[in-house]
């Protein structure tokens, strides 16, 4: 495993308010990572120190291992493709922005690499298009490209998935993962969307407040703790006897076994309830049970064919103490 970024000890702050404070951090290289938080968590900010756009006002990043100096933030800035929430398109046509980019890194100017990248991302109609004219999607989709046609080593998409559709966000997902597995590149994109996160990353970086939280922030019920017990309104969760303190429960979608009659296993915790929703991501299906509150879970296609469930069928959900995550 080699790391691409690492981030010591890294806090950002705008004028007086903080707004990243990082211990230790790691992105692999060659691996999609998703940040994923709340508004105003962090996510954005981080996105900018890693596209070299903001320099930290106190810590250390290292670049392949090379520590990045503040005098060299335009040479690393080149290394990587930063696309922002609401890109910014120049005069012209979506060809032509493209064109640029090309030109301005010093990168031959061959119209047949603006069709194929245009065509991958299913916008080759956007060709000749007045970049500022784009519909929301078309023109996160046209920034992309402008992107992907340099080949930066690493990719940071903020949002990239925000203005789409369902069927364009879908194989905007496809697409990403399979450009990644192909050329090796390093994909980091953050998104509102927890679960896909889950779905589409290797690695998910979860931030609350500025700070990374070892928790998916998915599954997250607000209560207290009495007697091991962490209760939330109608919920009652069993926790591991060590943990005491907290204030916050959360379960990883992945830790959470679904079984159509109520299983007898170690697990501590099961929860009976319905089926709303069943969903295809990237690979694994998403299930949402109402048990009074609602869980989400990530279960494999084998899983799903072997339970057979459907919706508004009953449902157990299980899942360990140990894969309760308090904070
Ligand atoms: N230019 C700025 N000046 C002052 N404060 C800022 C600025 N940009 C962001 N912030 C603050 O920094 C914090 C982190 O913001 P950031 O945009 O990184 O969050 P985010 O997770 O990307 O949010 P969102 O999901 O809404 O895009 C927030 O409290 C935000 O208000």
């Amino acid at each position: 495993m080699t790391n691409i970024y690492q981030l010591n000890q890294l806090c950002f702050a705008y004028a007086n308010k903080q707004a990243l404070s990082l211990e230790n951090l790691q992105i692999e290289e060659g691996k999609i990572t998703a940040l994923i938080g709340a508004n105003g968590s962090g996510k954005s900010t981080l996105l900018n120190i890693l596209a070299f756009l903001a320099s930290p006002s106190q810590g250390e990043i290292l670049f392949r291992n090379q520590s990045v100096n503040k005098r060299d933030l335009i040479q690393y800035r080149r290394r990587v493709g930063f696309l922002a929430q609401k890109p910014f398109m120049l005069a012209g046509s979506a060809y032509d922005n493209i064109d640029f980019a090309l030109k301005i890194h010093n990168q031959l100017q061959r119209p047949e690499k603006i069709l194929k990248v245009l065509k991958q991302l299913d916008i080759s109609h956007c060709i000749h298009q007045q970049a500022k004219l784009l519909s929301g999607g078309e023109l996160q989709k046209v920034a992309l490209a402008r992107i992907l046609v340099l080949a930066p080593e690493v990719l940071l998409l903020d949002e990239p998935f925000s203005y789409l559709d369902q069927s364009s966000a879908q194989a905007l997902e496809l697409f990403l993962q399979s450009y990644t597995r192909k050329t090796g590149k390093t994909l980091i994109f953050s998104t509102h969307d927890r679960l896909q996160g889950f779905a589409l990353a290797d690695h998910v970086v979860a931030l609350a407040d500025g700070m990374e939280v070892m928790t998916p922030l998915i599954n997250v019920f607000h209560g207290e703790i009495k007697q091991h017990q962490f209760h939330s309104g109608s919920l009652c969760i069993q926790l591991p006897e060590a943990i005491s303190k907290g204030r916050h429960a959360s379960i990883n979608p992945q830790d959470i076994v679904l079984s159509t009659t109520a299983l007898e296993s170690s697990m501590r915790n099961h929860f009976l309830g319905r089926v709303i929703m069943i969903a295809e991501e990237m690979g694994v299906v998403r299930v949402n049970v109402d048990t009074g509150v609602i869980f989400k879970v990530l279960i494999t296609y084998q899983a799903l064919d072997e339970l057979k469930i459907k919706l508004g069928e009953q449902v157990w959900v299980n899942f360990k103490s140990n894969s309760v995550v308090v904070f």
